[in-house]
């Protein structure tokens, strides 16, 4: 079996060798001709799958993305073609989930506000909001939801409309996925008229596709002086972003809100679960068995631990800091794809394991942490 994978996804020889040999190719440059002979293609999310790089497929059978988006296929010609195909849904939840608590945590330091009593409208309430706003209840943040989607499944108990949320919240986080076109559709979902009528102070956070806020229309109002703080992790056009909108933003970074070394090979472990399940083949091999141990592995609270503290305890676990800044400096050639591939190893929050006696364990073991026995 021929398995072509991204060059950017790891341990897929770990999982995958048995099934045969593993050849890697440049997620941007992959070309219709290195699909001859290939049964199995794994894709990260700058791939496009469609008709034209599958034009000589002969042997394709099963297309696995580890991603949670998959506005880069086109499902339903691989459907046609009798391609089965996964995605690697929840993978890096938690990663996103933790870069926005990274960011909001900055935020409320370099603003001096606290994030209690602040109200926080999270746009998307599938796997990685959700996880969000589970985190977000324990530093008694008020949360409010717009999923029309879930809400009309009955799935959601209480949801808002898009413009009730955007009227009520201080800070307002978008996890959706791109959709362009629908009743729920999401591209430019923030249009001029939507940015211009936010209120001053707001914060806008987006780690979910470029393309559900209107780039230009952003510019545009940032240099007539809206008064926004911006934190963006992707961009519209990626990799030949909008750059004149960098010195807008606070935080800038390169689309790697999901990209902790836990949630990258998560989503390659999901798609080796996928194949071995299509060939009906046990699953023998777990992340266990490959991640490496994180730097820092514990530490001690105190009795009198506050916001603060555990602002402190996040950043040094992750700190967006890190990401934003060196967009600026490296935008040249081939920056943006170079600062991705070249991502530096980030861990989970749950890596790290907390001692101590402090009343504020219940609400670290909600945010990630594990709480030592
Ligand atoms: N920046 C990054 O590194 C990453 C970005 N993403 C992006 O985040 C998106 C969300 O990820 P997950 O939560 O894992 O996906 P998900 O599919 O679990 O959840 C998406 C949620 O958005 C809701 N939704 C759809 N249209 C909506 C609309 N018009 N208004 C409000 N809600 C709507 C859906 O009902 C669903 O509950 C992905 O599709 C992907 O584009 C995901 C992972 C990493
Ligand atoms: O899961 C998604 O959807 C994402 O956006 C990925 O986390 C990041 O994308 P790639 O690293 O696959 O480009």
């Amino acid at each position: 079996m021929k398995i072509l994978a991204d060059q950017n996804m790891p341990l897929v020889e770990q999982y995958f060798a048995d099934f045969g040999e593993v050849e890697r190719f440049d997620g941007r440059k992959l070309t219709p001709e290195q699909l001859v002979d290939v049964d199995v293609l794994l894709t990260r999310s700058v791939t496009r799958v469609n008709h034209e790089l599958l034009a000589q497929a002969n042997k394709l059978s099963f297309v696995g993305t580890a991603t949670i988006g998959i506005d880069h296929i086109d499902t339903q010609l691989l459907n046609n073609k009798n391609i089965a195909f996964s995605s690697a849904p929840g993978c890096n939840a938690v990663a996103v989930a933790e870069y926005v608590i990274s960011s909001l945590f900055a935020l409320s330091q370099e603003n001096a506000r606290p994030l209690s009593g602040q109200t926080i409208g999270i746009v998307g309430v599938g796997n990685i909001g959700d996880c969000l706003a589970q985190k977000l209840k324990a530093l008694n943040v008020d949360v409010i939801l717009c999923d029309p989607i879930k809400y009309e499944q009955g799935l959601l108990e209480n949801h808002v409309t898009l413009d009730e949320l955007l009227a009520q919240s201080d800070i307002v986080t978008f996890h959706v996925p791109l959709v362009k076109s629908g009743e729920h559709k999401t591209l430019h979902m923030m249009n001029k008229a939507r940015l211009k009528a936010l209120k001053p102070g707001l914060t806008l956070i987006n780690a979910s596709r470029g393309d559900v806020i209107d780039n230009q229309a952003l510019l545009e109002i940032m240099q007539a002086g809206a008064d926004l703080d911006l934190v963006l992790d992707v961009w519209e056009k990626e990799p030949n972003i909008l750059t004149e909108l960098l010195e807008h933003v606070r935080y800038a970074s390169v689309h790697i809100a999901g990209h902790t070394l836990e949630g990258k090979a998560r989503g390659t472990q999901m798609l080796y679960q996928k194949l071995c399940e299509l060939k009906s083949v046990e699953a023998s091999k777990s992340l266990d068995d490959f991640l490496p141990l994180p730097v820092i592995t514990s530490a001690t609270i105190t009795q009198h631990f506050n916001e603060q503290d555990i602002a402190r305890l996040v950043h040094l676990i992750y700190d967006v800091r890190r990401d934003d800044g060196i967009l600026l400096r490296h935008l040249e050639n081939d920056g943006f794809d170079s600062l991705r591939k070249n991502y530096p190893v980030r861990r989970e929050f749950s890596t790290l394991s907390l001692q101590g006696e402090s009343p504020q364990l219940a609400a670290l073991s909600q945010l990630g942490f594990t709480i030592a026995k």
